[in-house]
């Protein structure tokens, strides 16, 4: 690591948007007992802050502000909810540089991709600010003369949201957003690693308006104990969880004790299929955008990267030509493309699937190394076999596995061979391939030419054990409402 530490206040044109007490019932307050917990910066190793780390009584105080909140904000106009959430987004992208210094000093990401997902984590507060207004109900003929049917949709209540590290900013207001416009209180954990931006997404919150204790940003170290808090206490009615498929299970079986009802957008493990009538080109350009985006840890990245014989080579040499381009370093620096991991425990994983590809007879054709601290050398590897790890699990890294295949059929069969069935993607021109392969991939998303797909005007999420529900798009709103149908007798 450096010894180059982070001020990030002087970095700020806005130094109050670093908050490091919780936000609770429109207050910011310290954990009753005064604990703190640290933030590093993953480039550079060093302690950026010292957050709140709040216990389930605190909590449990945030989610009684929010269903207090929740009556005055249901009896606003659906209008005047999408101001409020328009006058957010706005907030949010007139201070994005800021938001992004914020995201990449504690996650890593660089800048430029910082201020992206700033943008993409925005765009959900602005779609779901306009879908508040068309929260539409039904009439349906009778079943009797003297009946009159309708079917009228409410907010579910007040939801608890668990979020991961990789994307500290979208993931929250991917959840939030839908939750406040339907109506709902909002009380939001997010990961230990990155709680800075959520923080600051609850100061811009504060200043657009959204009324005290409706919105709770609870940090803590102690992500069991906030789960457990959220799946037992009575007045959560939605747990909305991102993260892995492991933690997933474990918070579905803690909801079911109050048959509580849960999204879940869990783990992947993408399948990105290049055919011999792909435009080769086109292909190494959305394998770089899939898998090295975020340095690889993201759900929807290519795990798997199956190529036709006929290619395989030439795929290989111009995206290992490709790779050697990235340029590893601190996110805070100009021109870099690619930061450092979360974590220790992530360089081991990459680590791990590297040494076991190895062993079982892959060749490093670029890369392979751990660098200096959480930096990792973007990674190309030949010859892999469906006998190991990256086949089955998750690398969450830069590590772009060659697997090589012959026919059609085949590709489909060992592309769907997984638990997981959130993203995949392919690249071919062949119409009749094109509309054979994309019906029969057994994922949420597929993407057909492109490497990104993520956008929120679209349905994300997965099927199998990669998740249930979606986020984004005009489904979206759906898991933060009920629906209430009135039988009336005239
Ligand atoms: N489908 C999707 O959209 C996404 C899926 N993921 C998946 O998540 C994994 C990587 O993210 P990662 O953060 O390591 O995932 P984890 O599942 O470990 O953590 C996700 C969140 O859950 C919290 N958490 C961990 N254990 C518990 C628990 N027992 N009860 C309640 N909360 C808990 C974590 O807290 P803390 O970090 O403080 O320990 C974090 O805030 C990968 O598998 C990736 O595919 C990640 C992002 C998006
Ligand atoms: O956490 C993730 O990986 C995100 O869900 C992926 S995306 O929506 O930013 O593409």
């Amino acid at each position: 690591m450096t010894t180059q530490t982070t001020d990030l206040k002087t970095l700020l044109k806005d130094p109050t948007l670093l908050q490091t007490r919780a936000y609770v019932a429109g207050a910011w307050i310290d954990a009753d007992d005064g604990a703190t917990f640290e933030v590093t910066n993953p480039a550079r190793g060093d302690v950026i802050a010292r957050v709140a780390d709040l216990s389930r009584a605190e909590v449990a105080r945030a989610i009684t502000a929010a269903a207090g909140a929740m009556t005055a904000w249901t009896a606003r106009t659906a209008k005047e909810r999408a101001q409020i959430l328009r006058k957010w987004f706005d907030l949010m992208m007139e201070n994005q540089e800021d938001l992004g210094k914020i995201l990449t000093a504690e996650q890593g990401k660089p800048l430029a991709e910082a201020k992206g997902e700033i943008a993409y984590g925005a765009s959900f507060i602005e779609w779901f600010g306009e879908e508040a207004k068309r929260i539409y109900g039904e009439t349906i003929p009778g079943h009797q003369p003297d009946k009159r049917l309708t079917v009228i949709r409410q907010p579910i209540g007040v939801v608890g949201s668990i979020t991961p590290w990789n994307f500290p900013n979208a993931m929250i207001t991917r959840k939030c957003a839908p939750a406040l416009a339907a109506g709902c209180g909002f009380v939001g954990r997010p990961a230990a690693e990155t709680p800075l931006s959520a923080l600051a997404l609850a100061v811009l919150a504060e200043r657009a308006g959204v009324p005290a204790g409706l919105f709770s940003i609870v940090t803590s170290s102690r992500a069991s104990d906030i789960g457990k808090e959220f799946c037992e206490n009575p007045l959560i009615r939605k747990l909305t969880f991102t993260g892995s498929t492991q933690v997933g299970r474990v918070l579905l079986r803690q909801a079911a004790d109050q048959v509580l009802k849960c999204s879940m957008e869990l783990g992947g493990n993408a399948p990105f299929i290049v055919f011999d009538d792909a435009d080769l080109d086109a292909a190494v350009e959305g394998a770089m955008a899939s898998k090295f985006r975020n340095n690889g840890q993201t759900c929807v990245c290519a795990n798997r990267i199956y190529v036709q014989a006929g290619v395989y080579d030439a795929f290989a040499e111009k995206l290992a030509a490709a790779v050697e381009k990235l340029r590893v370093g601190d996110g805070l620096t100009e021109g870099v493309t690619t930061g450092p991991l979360i974590n220790e425990k992530a360089v081991a994983k990459v680590e791990e699937h590297i040494q076991n590809a190895l062993a079982g007879g892959a060749t490093v054709v670029t890369g392979g190394k751990p660098m200096q601290g959480l930096f990792f050398e973007p990674t190309v590897l030949t010859g892999i076999t469906d006998a190991m790890q990256v086949s089955t699990e998750e690398t969450f890294g830069p590590l772009a596995p060659l697997f090589r295949f012959d026919t059609e059929a085949e590709a489909i069969t060992r592309a769907n061979d997984t638990i997981f069935g959130l993203a995949a993607y392919f690249y071919a021109r062949d119409i009749g391939r094109v509309t054979r392969v994309q019906e029969a991939l057994e994922y949420g998303i597929v993407g057909v030419n492109t490497g990104i797909i993520s956008t929120e005007v679209a349905p994300f999420g997965g099927v199998k054990q990669s998740g249930l529900g979606r986020e984004g798009s005009r489904h979206g709103i759906e898991d933060y409402l009920e629906m209430k149908y009135i039988c009336l007798s005239i």
